[in-house]
């Protein structure tokens, strides 16, 4: 593709359909290809919206409104960034020839609901992942949990970020993670996914990149294996590279090859493993960068919010590991607006230590408001950094 001069009309032009902390760099990566950025979001100064040239604040789950934009804003590609969006006017606007959505519409499309990403996954392409139930109503999570054995996972079909996700032990916790689905869920209520649980050993995101090549075609690669924990389904701390044995790594891109081929197009793909010994199972995949993913800001030569810009516009890339490393999320910790950060110097003078605040306007206590970066010489010494450095940093009122 050719790189236009910005507010030209050479321009290159590109929208992102989310405007939070993994779009915000996406947008500065891109601007340093002199490409012209659109942040759209849900609300007014998200992260985003404060580095593209314009920002639009609209419902992206209004098909109408959406289409609506891209008509008027023109871009010639459009980056969903995160789940939430209509995806079936996506389909519209890709297949009117209206712009390229990224890495495909049918890929958002797939992946916005668990039930598209996971049929595909697990029926069509025959993966090993959970095994997993889909339900309409209390009774049937009962009846599909006590079909897959106690524990088992809740999560609404729609949600991100362990949003309306818990654990189940027995029958009498059933109620109670119904509830908590139908007002976590996103776009359309009342239905969840019933996993049965994984007793894995670790888990990893398995950044995933498709990008032209010398020849025009698109190849794969595949960043070094990123490790990390989750609490209630979101990410907490990170890291890379994650020791694999030969045999889980091998099958964890095989996996991650089937996957992301299926879906097509340029990008990078965060594919979510589990891995017990040398068995692997595919969890999920973001057809994006990955919120475990901020570790490659501290790790590789071509951060994954790079690695994304590259790809898109057709450009070579390279996932190469420069050093080890970690993240740890720095959370609003109260519900409040314009919040200040204090400890930004204390967690910044040791070594090998990084921070991004990402400017959200608004806290809440499990809100995630930036993170801590370290690198080392090695991960667990990087994970050590990062978590100091994040527990430095206090969110206070302002
Ligand atoms: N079947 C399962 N067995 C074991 N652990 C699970 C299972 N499903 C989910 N988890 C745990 O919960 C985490 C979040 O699950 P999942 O990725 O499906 O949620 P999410 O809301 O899509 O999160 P995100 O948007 O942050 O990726 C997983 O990374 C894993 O730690
Ligand atoms: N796991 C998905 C994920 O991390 N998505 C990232 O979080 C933002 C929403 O944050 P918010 O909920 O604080 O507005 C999204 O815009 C995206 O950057
Ligand atoms: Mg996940």
């Amino acid at each position: 593709m050719r790189l236009g001069t910005p507010l030209s009309p050479s321009a290159t032009r590109v929208m992102l359909l989310g405007a939070g902390e993994l779009g915000k760099e996406v947008i500065i990566a891109l601007q340093r290809l002199g490409v012209e950025t659109i942040a759209v979001d849900r609300y007014a100064h998200a992260p985003g919206h404060q580095v593209a040239h314009r920002a639009h604040v609209i419902d992206m789950t209004d098909g109408a409104a959406l289409r609506a934009l891209i008509e008027a804003e023109q871009p010639q590609l459009v980056v969903p960034e995160i789940e939430a969006i209509a995806t079936e006017a996506l389909l519209e606007i890709e297949a009117a020839g209206l712009a390229e959505v990224i890495p495909t519409a049918r890929a958002a499309n797939l992946t916005m609901n668990r039930e598209g990403i996971r049929r595909l996954a697990a029926e069509t392409l025959g993966l090993p992942t959970s095994p997993y139930v889909f339900a309409d109503s209390l009774a049937a999570m009962s009846e599909a949990a006590a079909k897959l054995g106690y524990p088992v996972i809740v999560k609404p079909v729609m949600s991100s970020s362990g949003k309306g996700q818990s654990r189940v032990d027995d029958a009498s916790q059933l109620a109670a993670a119904w509830d908590y689905a139908a007002a976590g869920g996103r776009v359309h209520k009342g239905r969840v996914i019933v996993e049965g649980l994984i007793d894995f050993d670790y888990e990893i995101t398995l950044l995933t990149v498709r990008a032209l090549g010398a020849s025009g075609a698109v190849e794969t690669h595949f960043c070094e294996p990123i490790g990390h924990v989750q609490v209630k389904g979101d990410y907490v701390e990170s890291w890379q590279p994650q020791p694999m044995s030969p045999v889980a790594l091998q099958r964890a891109q095989e996996i991650a090859a089937a996957v992301t081929g299926n879906l097509g197009g340029r990008g990078v793909f965060g594919v979510e493993l589990f891995v017990k010994g040398d068995a692997v199972w595919f969890s999920e995949v973001s057809p994006r960068p990955h919120d475990t993913g901020m570790v490659t800001m501290a790790t590789q030569r071509l951060n994954e919010f790079e690695l994304h810009a590259r790809a898109i516009l057709g450009l070579p890339v390279d996932v190469g590991l420069r050093e080890p490393g970690a993240s740890a999320v720095i959370y609003g910790a109260m519900d409040a607006g314009g919040i200040a950060f204090d400890g930004v110097a204390d967690a910044l003078r040791a070594a090998g230590v990084d921070v991004r605040l990402f400017g959200k306007p608004e806290a809440f206590p499990r809100r995630r408001m930036g993170v801590a970066l370290a690198a080392a010489e090695n991960a667990d010494e990087a994970r050590r950094r990062a978590k100091a450095a994040a527990a430095a940093i206090k969110p206070v009122k302002a």
